[in-house]
């Protein structure tokens, strides 16, 4: 087929402005899918991604659409995780596109990520085609977002389509615009095969799958493939394309998005961003834009029961094929056992990681708190990178520790200008640009350290906005600060799995919450415990849990043998499922509980 005839593009929003659904509209309208095949949001294929209605990995999708201008074109279209924990598979799929929709929620208008996003495309090359969704709401207000789009990402007002992928208006503007407005595939005359690696996925039956979209040549079964980034050779054995179901096709020629399936055994080989070309007239330039990725938030995972803990290896080697980005290795806790070090790009990554665990692996367990990655430097020594407080030096030997920051815009209402700046202020942020967006919203550019947002910083924004605040970041340089360990003692003995590493002035205020929490969930002990939050030895904090024994029997006065032999049967029996630490009964779920706070 004619490369003039094919357009490859993307979908861009912010989370929840609607993708997903204008997706199966897209696909409704030009046959790909029958409504009686379309069950709702069909692209999102993960159960997980359908109940929390977030997209976490792309599909793409080859369309057939008979245009206006009499002309059938091919359609590839890629649906894009919007959250910014998976920015990096958001910019693969748009360099895999010469264009791209910008949905816009009627309702919400431009929020951060619309930002980002638009500004990954334009800074890709991509032509925009702005759409205004959700226009079928009674709170839609086109006017505040043609003014923001004009404003604020400077495209013209008029360019914008009007469009409801739940009513399915403006589905024909759209296509009719992909294939006016954007350009045919790039790149296609160069002399050598190049393909841009967006995607893997494993399995069972096939092996590993690779996602690629082709620039130039064309790749077909028995053809010698040759990863550029790491020189790996090896067989194809099948390509084909997403219809959205994989069909098997005889070649993948330039323009085309597709699949390619070849021996490689391990999902870790391919690297998204990475360019893949033929042994026989290799290319020798890359296409651009490749970047390693590397995890950002480390955090322990264990078995709640410790037989579970081989249950829990194949659990997450199972996770680990699907999904290059996530590492785990082995660890050990005092406190918590047997379990695993597991790196994540960022917090929802993890908590959907921990999530699939529980759900489709069906075993508990308990994570520590995430951890960034610190660079630590010690007397005479090299640089080292620190991800478990438990592996900090000793705190003599320590030079200096530097933490990652981030560059975070952050979109709020006017009116909540003075408690987000104390937000910021509270989590070491230093605020250092003010852009007014409209007459109602401000766009706050600051620098953060990552440690301070993971745990609370977004759910903060949201409630202190009441819903409207809306955050994105990049990753910043690494900054030297004053980092200490902070060890929990029960007891006088450290718990390993509570050791956290903090700024020196907020680990009294934290210690302090700490000891409180623990004293109030550890059950009253036959004696006096000290629970004690300590910097190299020193005491910052402290409190007691009670010291008491209750009588269960107490109540049965009389003679009631039989009744009094249960209850002290019973009270035994609690008592065995508690967690020793030193002399102290701990029960399990007070690690839940600490860490969950
Ligand atoms: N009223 C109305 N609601 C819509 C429309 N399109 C989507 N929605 C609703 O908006 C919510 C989010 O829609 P999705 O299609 O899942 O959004 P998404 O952008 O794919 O979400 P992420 O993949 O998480 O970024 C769902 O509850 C949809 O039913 C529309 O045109 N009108």
């Amino acid at each position: 087929m004619d490369v003039s005839l094919t357009r490859n593009f993307c979908i861009i929003a912010h989370v929840d402005h609607g993708k997903t659904t204008l997706s199966d509209r897209l696909l409704e309208y030009t046959n790909t899918v029958t409504q009686r095949v379309l069950t709702a949001q069909h692209l999102d294929s993960m159960d997980l991604e359908k109940e929390r209605g977030i997209t976490i990995k792309s599909h793409p999708v080859t369309m057939h659409y008979p245009a206006k201008d009499g002309l059938i074109y091919k359609i590839n279209l890629m649906d894009t995780p919007g959250h910014v924990d998976f920015a990096y598979e958001v910019s693969r799929s748009l360099a895999a596109c010469e264009g791209a929709v910008l949905l816009i929620d009627a309702a919400q208008g431009v929020e951060a990520q619309t930002v980002a996003n638009a500004h990954l495309a334009t800074a890709q090359g991509l032509k925009i085609i702005p759409v205004i969704n959700k226009i079928d709401l009674p709170s839609a207000n086109l006017d505040l977002c043609i003014t923001q789009l004009e404003d604020i990402l400077m495209i013209p007002g008029e360019e914008a389509i009007l469009a409801s992928g739940k009513s399915g208006i403006g589905i024909q503007d759209i296509l009719e615009a992909v294939v006016a407005r954007i350009p045919p595939p790039r790149w296609s005359h160069h002399p050598a095969v190049r393909a841009l690696v967006f995607d893997s996925l494993y399995d069972s039956y096939r092996g590993v799958i690779t996602y690629a979209r082709v620039f130039s040549g064309s790749v077909k079964a028995g053809d010698q493939m040759l990863l550029m980034s790491n020189n790996q050779k090896s067989e194809i054995k099948e390509v084909g394309v997403f219809t959205p179901k994989m069909t098997k096709m005889d070649t993948l020629g330039a323009g085309d998005v597709g699949y390619v399936i070849s021996n490689i055994k391990d999902t870790s080989d391919i690297k998204i961003g990475d360019t893949l070309t033929l042994v026989k007239n290799p290319a020798t330039d890359m296409l651009p834009g490749y970047k390693e990725v590397r995890p950002m938030v480390f955090c322990g995972l264990y078995p709640l029961e410790s037989q579970d803990y081989e249950k829990l290896k194949a659990a997450l080697s199972r996770l680990r094929l699907n999904d290059a980005a996530f590492l785990y290795s082995s660890e050990s806790s005092v406190a918590l056992g047997f379990g695993f070090r597991c790196g994540f790009l960022g917090l929802l990554h993890m908590e959907i990681i921990q999530e699939r665990v529980r759900r489709e692996h069906d075993v508990e367990i308990i994570s520590t708190y995430p951890s960034v990655v610190y660079k630590v430097k010690t007397h005479g020594k090299d640089e080292i990178e620190v991800d478990n407080p438990v592996n900090l030096p000793d705190p003599g030997t320590i030079l200096y520790i530097s933490e990652p920051t981030i560059r975070a815009s952050i979109h709020i209402p006017n009116e909540s200008m003075g408690d987000i700046l104390s937000l910021i202020m509270e989590k070491r942020g230093v605020c250092d640009q003010t852009d007014t967006l409209d007459g109602n919203r401000v766009m706050l550019t600051c620098n953060l350290p990552l440690n301070e947002i993971l745990v609370d910083f977004n759910d903060r924004l949201k409630s202190v906005t009441h819903g409207y605040g809306s955050m994105d970041y990049e990753l910043g340089a690494y900054q030297e600060s004053d980092l200490v360990k902070m060890d929990i003692m029960i007891n006088g003995d450290p718990v390993d799995a509570f050791s956290s590493i903090v700024h020196r002035d907020k680990a009294e205020g934290k210690g302090r919450v700490l000891c409180e929490k623990l004293a109030e969930i550890i059950p009253p002990q036959m004696f006096k415990v000290a629970i004690q939050a300590a910097i190299g030895g020193k005491i910052i904090a402290r409190d007691n849990v009670k010291e008491m024994r209750k009588d269960v029997t107490a109540k049965c006065y009389g003679g009631d043998i039989s009744r009094k032999r249960k209850l002290l049967d019973k009270q035994k029996e609690g008592k065995k499922k508690m967690k020793m630490i030193g002399k102290v009964n701990i029960p399990p779920d007070t690690f839940i509980q600490i860490l969950k706070n």
